[in-house]
């Protein structure tokens, strides 16, 4: 999906939500342990509940991987079970010397390799524009780049600026990776626990969408973020998981979940509405 057409989808919506989908079996509610993949009945049926309400859904491949073999064909069949409508973003958080940054870029985008073909990845920085450019060469398909994370040790690096730099260290990961590429292809992972530091990136960045996790569980705020966050085509994505997907442990969970992306949904319409962007 190109920006354009992840802009007419959320003027379609009138949402910029991003669901994300971090499944842990000891939360799954009980009735679905009965299926022979609980995990992916839980995933379609929270994206049959959501779909309308949302642009986005990011799976994180932690909550796959740890399951083995068994957690991986849980992936692909959660990526096939996606509408064609929705934004896909393989929450991987990659980045590796080239060849084997090409063979990451590989496994999330060429569904003849790996059955499954996101619309993008997150990835690192820290191993520079070789570890990143490999991910560029597909057409239509985007790089997530780390800039300021939502957690508490954002500050041990990213924040941080030596007497000799102008710049951040999160500034200039912004700065430099817009000689990679541009706004057509990447995008920034910005916390919404930072909502205090959206005028400066916008200042860095102003036409990029930035993926914003840490509304919901982690405290950020959707209003907040959007005060210095949305730009001229909107340029948030933003993501909720456990807020949304564990709002019920009970048979309700799905009509819960999407009660939760609902509220999301309606707030953000009519910030988009207040913005003149629909
Ligand atoms: O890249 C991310 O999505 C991400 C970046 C970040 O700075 N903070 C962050 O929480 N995330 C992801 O967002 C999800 C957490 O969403 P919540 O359950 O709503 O807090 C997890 O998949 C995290 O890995």
């Amino acid at each position: 999906m190109n920006k354009q057409q992840l802009f007419e989808q959320i003027q379609r919506k009138k949402s910029f939500l991003c669901v994300g989908l971090d499944p842990v079996m000891d939360k799954l509610p009980k009735h679905l342990l009965k299926y022979n993949d609980p995990i992916l009945e839980f995933n379609k049926q929270l994206i049959d509940a959501t779909h309308d309400l949302c642009v986005a859904y990011k799976p994180n491949t932690a909550f796959y991987e740890t399951r083995g073999v068994k957690g991986w064909d849980t992936l692909v069949k959660t990526w096939a079970h996606f509408p064609k409508d929705v934004f896909t973003i393989a929450d991987a958080k990659r980045g590796d010397i080239g060849n084997t940054s090409a063979m990451y870029a590989e496994a999330f985008f060429k569904e003849e390799s790996s059955g499954m073909s996101f619309d993008s990845v997150t990835v690192a920085p820290y191993m520079g524009k070789d570890s990143v450019t490999p991910f560029l060469t597909y057409q239509d398909k985007w790089v997530i780049l780390l800039a300021l994370t939502s957690n508490e040790g954002s500050k041990d690096f990213q924040t941080k600026q030596s007497e000799s730099e102008e710049q951040k260290l999160y500034e200039q990961v912004i700065s430099t990776s817009q000689q990679w590429s541009d706004s057509n292809q990447m995008m920034y992972v910005v916390g919404a626990t930072k909502p205090e530091e959206f005028q400066n990136i916008r200042r860095l960045a102003p036409d990029h969408f930035l993926l914003v996790p840490g509304v919901g569980a982690q405290g950020g705020s959707l209003s907040a973020v959007c005060e210095y966050g949305l730009n001229s085509e909107c340029g948030l994505l933003v993501n909720s998981a456990r807020s949304i997907i564990y709002a019920s442990s009970g048979e309700d969970f799905a009509e819960k979940a999407r009660e939760e992306a609902l509220a999301l949904q309606q707030e953000m319409e009519q910030i988009l509405k207040a913005a003149n962007l629909i």
